[in-house]
């Protein structure tokens, strides 16, 4: 659906010159939604913006639905990017026109007849509930509905693809889950392939199917999102999960509080999906004989799917602990031993 290959951006000139894509590979299926998260800086404006040439990348290619956007025509080029929607982190709303002549602007661009944009825009509100406020100006709403208007009018072309820069990271988090829930019904109704940028990642984690991390310039890990949040490789990624970073201290501690005992082994164990809600760390001690503590811990959702990542130390002896980990890892859960 997309593909980016090799894709470089520089700004400016000579010694001036800023490197903002190095040679940055990306592949996007129809129906995902796919985020994009990195650090300011990272690349990531630059990089949603080449997937609609706002931005020209300085060199590699982009193709969007077959067609290799960098070398078409200009007029080629208008007629591909009514196929490509994009949202804005400040709306970019036209401050004079109201709602309705906001939704109704792409259509009337390139000259739909009156009665279909009337039908089309009043499908819209109702697709994103603003039909009571079709007269108001951007002024009189809040940010919420004025990111609804955002989408109404990004979807007035039927687009096949929607790019969201920053859509959400102006709204206060009551608003933006709301915003997020209306991404993901109209991913599902219309099969839109959604393309965002983000810095925040419960954003990726509430409704991403797969995530890329960014960080100077390239894509440094990709995947599942449930594959890279619970086993992250980069140590980007693994900033944005606040992982290691934000708990390794109060690891340490919790760790030397809980000496003690023959021999220990501490462990990660992650979980996803029912076994979340399995008992089957209790279940297999019981059986194999050994203590175990937890250490740390988190329950959470991923996509409405749950998952669970536990640091838990183990006591006894040691063969004793080499049982349980291969039981409890016979059982789906995947355990990585991090320490004694
Ligand atoms: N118009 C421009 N002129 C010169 N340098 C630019 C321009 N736009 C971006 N850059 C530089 O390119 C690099 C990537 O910027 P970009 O805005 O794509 O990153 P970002 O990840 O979106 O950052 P942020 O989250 O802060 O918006 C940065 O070093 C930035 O300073």
């Amino acid at each position: 659906m997309i593909e980016l290959k090799q894709l470089t951006k520089y700004y400016g000139k000579g010694n001036r010159r800023v490197s903002a894509l190095s040679g940055l590979n990306l592949s996007i299926e129809r129906g995902e939604i796919f985020g994009v998260i990195g650090h300011s800086g990272a690349g990531k404006s630059t990089l949603i913006r080449c997937i609609n040439l706002l931005e020209r990348p300085t060199s590699g290619e982009v193709w969007v639905d077959g067609v290799n956007l960098t070398t078409v025509s200009q007029a080629q080029l208008q007629k591909q990017r009514r196929k490509i929607g994009m949202i804005f982190q400040h709306f970019n709303l036209l401050s004079s026109a109201t709602v309705y002549d906001n939704i109704a602007f792409p259509l009337r661009l390139v000259n739909t007849p009156k009665q279909q944009v009337d039908k089309k825009v009043r499908e819209l509100l109702e697709l994103v509930g603003l039909e009571e406020h079709s007269g108001k100006y951007p002024s009189q709403l809040s940010g919420g509905q004025k990111q609804r208007v955002g989408i109404a009018r990004a979807l007035a072309s039927d687009p096949h693809v929607l790019l969201c820069d920053e859509a959400t990271s102006a709204l206060d988090p009551q608003t933006t889950g709301s915003i997020l829930k209306l991404l993901l019904d109209i991913n599902q109704r219309f099969n839109l392939t959604i393309v965002l940028i983000t810095h925040e990642m419960h954003v990726i984690q509430s409704i991403c199917d797969r995530v890329g991390v960014i960080h100077q310039g390239d894509i440094v890990e990709q995947g599942p999102v449930a594959e890279v949040f619970l086993k992250p490789q980069h140590q980007v990624t693994k900033d944005f999960i606040q992982r290691e970073s934000e708990h390794a201290e109060e690891l340490q501690a919790a760790i030397a509080a809980s000496g003690g005992g023959e021999s220990a082994q501490v462990v990660r164990i992650s979980f996803l999906g029912s076994k979340t809600y399995d008992a089957i760390l209790s279940r297999t001690a019981r059986h194999t004989g050994v203590d175990f503590a937890i250490l740390q811990g988190t329950i959470s959702t991923i996509k409405n799917v749950p998952y669970g990542q536990l640091i838990v130390r183990f006591e006894g002896n040691q063969e004793d602990i080499e049982h349980t980990l291969r039981e409890v890892s016979g059982q789906g859960l995947d355990v990585e031993v991090i320490g004694q």
